[in-house]
């Protein structure tokens, strides 16, 4: 059985449809990773995940008791706010120091405990939301580009860190990433979006298809892709017409 899964979802902002008829199903333990374009609906698949819009049309079942972790894209802090991180990881739940620091230390990071939010690098402060993530014992973890600012290096700790987890919890983890060949590599399966699933399956296989290919073309210049999108191509369940992110 799914821990989620969506049925006929649909989307929409006002008058912006932002996802339409999108099926998708997320098992126990599994890495997925979502990719698209900008504004193919990545983040909003995910809000319409965590609950927090609701759809126009069609359903999201979760496994009963479901516990997701969230790990967002960027999260503001008040700079004038003073926030610890040991104070910041036991909101709202209070938690014991211990639990806080060893979770500390599993992501990474040991001994932040008493720095200030505000103060924390990049690479730092995207591993503390890991670790606040993680705090609630999810049994899916859902990261939206999660990676976004770090270098190469840093990404790929990330994702192997990702990884562990995964082997020492069982959570399942769904992630948003604009990482082509680290997510190729770190994911069980590709989840292809374009305001519709455009196509899915193990890396291997959706770097064949041609709808892939459409969007991201080949190689390196695949990366280049995701920002210079033209959905020029035709394929089954598809038939929108989408101009290139350029010329909207
Ligand atoms: N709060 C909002 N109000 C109105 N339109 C929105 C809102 N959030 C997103 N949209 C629109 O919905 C569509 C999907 O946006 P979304 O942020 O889900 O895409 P994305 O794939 O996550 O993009 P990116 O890669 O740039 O983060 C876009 O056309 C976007 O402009």
């Amino acid at each position: 059985m799914s821990l989620i899964a969506t049925e006929g979802l649909s989307l929409r902002y006002g008058p912006v449809a932002a996802l339409s008829n999108v099926n998708i199903a997320i098992a126990k333990g599994e890495i997925v990773t979502l990719i698209g374009p900008n504004g193919s609906g990545k983040s909003s698949l995910v809000r319409a995940l965590l609950g927090a819009v609701r759809p126009a049309a069609g359903r999201i079942t979760r496994a009963p008791g479901l516990k997701i972790g969230y790990v967002p894209q960027k999260l503001a802090v008040d700079a004038r706010m003073p926030l610890s991180v040991g104070r910041f990881l036991s909101l709202p739940n209070r938690r014991p120091e211990p639990e806080v620091a060893a979770m500390l230390a599993r992501t990474g990071v040991p001994g932040l405990e008493h720095r200030q939010i505000t103060a924390l690098s990049g690479g730092q402060f995207q591993r503390v939301l890991l670790a606040r993530a993680l705090l609630a014992a999810p049994d899916l973890l859902i990261l939206d580009e999660a990676t976004q600012g770090l270098d190469q290096p840093g990404t790929a700790a990330f994702y192997a860190l990702i990884e562990d987890i995964r082997r020492e919890t069982g959570a399942a983890i769904l992630m948003v990433s604009h990482d082509l060949h680290v997510v190729m590599s770190a994911s069980d399966r590709v989840i292809c979006l374009n305001g519709h699933v455009c196509c899915e399956g193990h890396p291997r296989v959706v770097t064949a298809a041609p709808e892939y290919r459409a969007l991201f073309g080949h190689g390196t210049h695949g990366t280049m892709a995701l920002y210079q999108h033209a959905h020029d191509h035709a394929h089954d369940a598809c038939t929108h017409e989408e101009k290139p992110a350029h010329a909207r």
